[in-house]
């Protein structure tokens, strides 16, 4: 079953690029990565999915059911936190969080209890004096205090210290345990490699490739390093499938995409000293998806 499924959305600001005719779905129980450079549609395709704004064209579903005409329903299941978070500077935690808190029919004092312990979050402070990442982690527990069916996290981790973001990952994998769908936007291809299942790449306003991070992986290159007993010429790896091709010495180096025993086969032919192969990383893979076009 799919929890989200967008269809062609597609939201002019004007004369601004929104986004362009984004299509793509969020299976039930998933943690879906959204990932793509600053000002690529990530915030723009959140917004028009809670309907805080409205589409130009296209449509989106969240359960099943029309994201425009059903929006005060679908939202009481959704936890959301938005990129930027703003409030009352006068209040103090504990209120801000119950007043959220009466929005649904639920008693969620024991769960806004757990999440302050877990996130180590002073509930009896004024808002005015916590840090930018304490506010964040206000604004996580808002999200979740009300036990929601889908996580939408609007790049969550600004503003959180290394181990906060450990514990935050931690909480959402236990959420996600409970069979609760997470889609989580994101420019840090790093941490979208460390949580998610799928991805969907997001560039200029338009969704480029939906993919699975294990395949996108899998289909990508491996780095070679080769240490020759003696300098061999660049030329002889010259394969079909190397490409970046360099030599230095007798230390030979290059990217390989294709059938691992052809290269293996050709480099059987030289005296080695030493080898290296080596994935690259979410970075390397994503690159030229980030590199604008001329
Ligand atoms: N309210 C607005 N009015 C006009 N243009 C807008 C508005 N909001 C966003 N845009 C434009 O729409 C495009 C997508 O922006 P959006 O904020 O959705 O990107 P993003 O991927 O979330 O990036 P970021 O991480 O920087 O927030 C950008 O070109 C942006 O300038």
């Amino acid at each position: 079953m799919n929890v989200i499924e967008i269809n062609k959305l597609t939201k002019n600001y004007g004369k601004a690029r929104g986004i362009t005719e984004i299509s793509f779905h969020v299976e039930k129980g998933e943690i879906f990565g959204f990932i793509g450079p600053n000002g690529a549609g990530k915030s723009t395709t959140i917004r028009t999915l809670l309907s805080l704004i409205y589409p130009t064209s296209g449509s989106a579903k969240i359960f099943g059911k029309d994201c425009v005409k059903h929006a005060p329903e679908i939202k009481k299941e959704i936890g959301y936190l938005p990129a930027e978070v703003f409030y009352y500077d006068n209040m103090k935690v504990i209120d801000l969080l119950n007043y959220s808190a009466s929005f649904y029919k639920k008693d969620c004092r024991k769960r806004i209890k757990e999440l302050a312990e877990l996130l180590d979050l002073d509930l009896h402070k004024k808002i005015d004096d916590l840090s930018l990442g304490n506010k964040k982690k206000v604004g996580i527990i808002q999200g979740l205090l009300h036990e929601p069916k889908l996580i939408i996290l609007d790049e969550p981790t600004s503003g959180l210290d290394p181990l906060m973001q450990q514990k935050f990952f931690e909480l959402l994998r236990e959420e996600n345990k409970k069979g609760v769908t997470i889609l989580f936007s994101s420019h840090i291809l790093s941490e979208v490699q460390r949580l998610c299942d799928r991805v969907a790449i997001i560039k200029e306003g338009k969704v480029v490739q939906v993919e699975k991070i294990s395949t996108l992986k899998e289909n990508t290159y491996k780095k070679f390093k080769i240490e020759t007993a003696v300098p061999v010429e660049m030329s002889f790896f010259q394969l079909e499938g190397v490409n970046d091709l360099d030599a230095a010495g007798t230390t030979v180096s290059f990217l390989y995409r294709g059938n691992l025993n052809e290269i293996m086969k050709r480099i059987a032919e030289v005296e080695i000293v030493n080898l290296w192969v080596t994935e690259p990383d979410l970075e390397e893979i994503f690159m030229h998806y980030y590199e604008k076009e001329e």
